[in-house]
């Protein structure tokens, strides 16, 4: 399979609107890609929440648009990221779509865990409720979104409903990038799963971003890694290694935990 990562970078003096013609015109360029998959939040930017409400759309709003059609034109399937979804009842998401290669939906993905402490998105979201896969011909996607990446059992819940493919959409700052390595690789061991994660580049209201998006097989081998700045990560990988991996160092067999009610001893 080949995927490209589309390390978009935004910058706050492009319009959203220009940045989403950009988005969509990069996802052109990917034909004969399988997969395509953009950041957490680009059209916005992560750390912009003083934007979120002003640029706020409904599922199907330009955002869907613009990307269905990105996926279509392509021919690929499009993981497109995130973006501010608000709900019927006015709640914000920060939410993720993917597109089949004729432009259905075939996911939207609402982030599970919320960064910011007592503050941004923390706050002026709501939370996800569901864990998402997605059953691409060769590979199930299980998709995750930044924050995310530090909640282990989230993910082993994603290989439990059948992921192979663990996408993380991120907009991971600079500050913590040793983090967003180790985390990456972490994940792709302890599932014995590939991890695809694109984080962005530029700078979200002050907040200087990671870029840095990686590829890591599911022995922990990184296939693939950006630079800081703008650039599309192309790398081919093969689906069958999930199953060859799990068969040969079958870890995830001895799991003991999930199997019953753990007793706990406190003395
Ligand atoms: O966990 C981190 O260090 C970064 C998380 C983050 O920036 C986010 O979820 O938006």
């Amino acid at each position: 399979m080949r995927a490209s990562l589309i390390q978009i970078a935004v910058d706050p003096d492009e319009p959203v609107d220009s940045r989403r013609e950009r988005a969509a015109s990069l996802v052109a360029a990917q034909r004969g890609a399988d997969l395509v998959v953009l950041p957490e939040l680009w059209p916005v930017g992560a750390f912009a929440y003083t934007s979120f409400e002003d640029q706020a759309e409904p599922l199907t709003g330009p955002t869907h648009t613009v990307m269905a059609e990105a996926a279509a034109g392509a021919g690929v399937w499009l993981h497109a990221g995130s973006f501010v979804e608000r709900a019927d009842d006015g709640v914000l998401y920060n939410t993720t779509l993917v597109f089949t290669p004729e432009g259905e939906r075939a996911a939207a993905y609402r982030k599970i865990h919320r960064f910011g402490f007592d503050q941004g998105e923390a706050v002026m979201m709501g939370a996800g409720e569901d864990l998402v896969t997605v059953a691409l011909p060769r590979t199930t996607l299980g998709l995750a979104t930044c924050y995310d990446l530090r909640f282990p059992e989230m993910f082993r819940g994603l290989v439990d409903a059948g992921a192979e493919t663990l996408v993380v959409a991120a907009g991971w700052p600079e500050r913590r990038r040793a983090h967003w390595s180790l985390l990456a690789r972490a994940r792709a061991v302890e599932n014995q799963a590939y991890v695809l994660a694109v984080g962005s580049a530029g700078t979200h209201a002050g907040v200087q971003q990671a870029g840095h998006s990686v590829v890591v097989d599911p022995w922990g081998e990184v296939l693939a890694e950006a630079g800081a700045d703008e650039e599309v990560l192309t790398v081919e990988f093969d689906p069958a290694k999930v199953a060859a991996t799990r068969e040969q160092f079958p870890a995830l067999k001895d799991r003991r935990l999930g199997l019953a009610a753990p007793r706990i001893q406190q003395t």
